[in-house]
């Protein structure tokens, strides 16, 4: 790996240059080191780490080189789950058309020959790295809830599936619940619904704060409805952790004068053990979450149901 530059502002977009030509890396460097972070790798198994470990957000290949050529090294680079949405830009002495279409169709989004012109290379890396920005935009707005910046049900679906990717099997469970506010269309008949925006707003986020704690993650998935994830807890047992994510509700003290169960907004909670095996296993947890939140919401609300206590008997 040949270090060239080491400029590690975070606000930079990194590129990494593979090319088995120490000169060929030396110029690309000097030409874009003042606009970004650049890494450069001399040999392609050493790029593909590179680019594992750094995950930069577009990479320039050469074609021609020994050991792995750049062809093949895209195949492996658009075949990793982590690797396959970042661009690829083929700077190669390869000229022919049938090259060319060869490059494009293993997935580069451009292909640019050498000797290269510095301009054009320059303006071809800051339109792939635009378009890269305005993805991450649509991404970030596509998963997230507007009103209380969580992320939303789409982002739930997606880190669901991940989940079932990469599981396996483990003695302990995960959780998934799902966390109700008592009474709200009181609150909004009460105090109007800009308030009920803000209440919306206070808990979920106290919640996804303590949450975070145990390394859980809150979505919100209906009106004044959120789902969570939580894995296995280690040190505090999933009764206390729920207690205390009501406590930590309440201790927010916001007033509801109308609500029949507290003078004070509430939440109500359905909890069930999940492994993420398999999306029915999945469907069955949240449908398990379902009917023990609606148990909570048929007593004394203000509480949490869970699952495990039969799970264990
Ligand atoms: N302010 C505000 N209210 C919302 C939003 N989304 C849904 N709601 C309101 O949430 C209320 C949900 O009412 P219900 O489903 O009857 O539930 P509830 O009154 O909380 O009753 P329980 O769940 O049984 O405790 C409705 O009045 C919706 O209008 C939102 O984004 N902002």
């Amino acid at each position: 790996m040949l270090p060239i530059q080491t400029n590690h502002s975070e606000h930079k977009f990194t590129i990494l240059c593979i090319d088995d030509e120490t000169s060929n890396l030396k110029i690309l460097s000097t030409l874009l080191r003042g606009d970004y972070q650049v890494i450069a790798s001399k040999q392609a198994s050493e790029g593909l780490a590179k680019a594992i470990e750094t995950q930069p957000d577009l990479i320039l290949l050469d074609v021609v080189m020994p050991e792995i050529s750049g062809f093949e090294l895209i195949v492996q680079l658009k075949n990793h789950p982590n690797l396959h949405n970042t661009p690829v830009i083929f700077i190669t002495g390869l000229q022919s058309p049938a090259d060319e279409a060869m490059g494009l169709k293993l997935g580069a989004c451009d292909y640019i020959h050498k000797p290269f012109n510095a301009s054009i290379v320059l303006a071809r890396v800051k339109t792939h790295l635009e378009i890269v920005r305005q993805r991450r935009l649509l991404e970030r707005y596509a998963n997230i809830d507007t009103l209380t910046e969580l992320p939303n049900r789409r982002k739930w679906d997606l880190d669901t599936a991940e989940r079932i990717k990469v599981y396996k099997p483990h003695p302990e469970l995960s959780f998934v619940g799902i966390i109700d506010i008592d009474h709200f269309k009181l609150y909004n008949d009460r105090y109007g619904h800009q308030k009920g925006d803000t209440v919306l707003r206070k808990v979920s986020n106290q919640i996804a704060q303590y949450l975070h704690a145990f390394g859980g993650h809150l979505y919100r998935c209906g009106g004044e409805e959120f789902f969570f994830f939580l894995p296995t807890t280690q040190e505090t047992s999933i009764e206390k952790l729920l207690q205390g994510c009501l406590q930590a509700v309440r201790a927010l003290a916001l007033e509801h004068e109308d609500s029949p169960t507290a003078p004070i907004v509430t939440v109500s909670i359905g909890v069930a053990t999940c492994s993420f095996a398999n999306a029915a296993e999945v469907n069955s947890a949240l449908n398990q979450a379902d009917q023990l939140l609606y148990q909570v919401k048929h007593s004394t609300r203000n509480d949490y149901c869970c699952n495990v206590q039969l799970q264990n008997s």
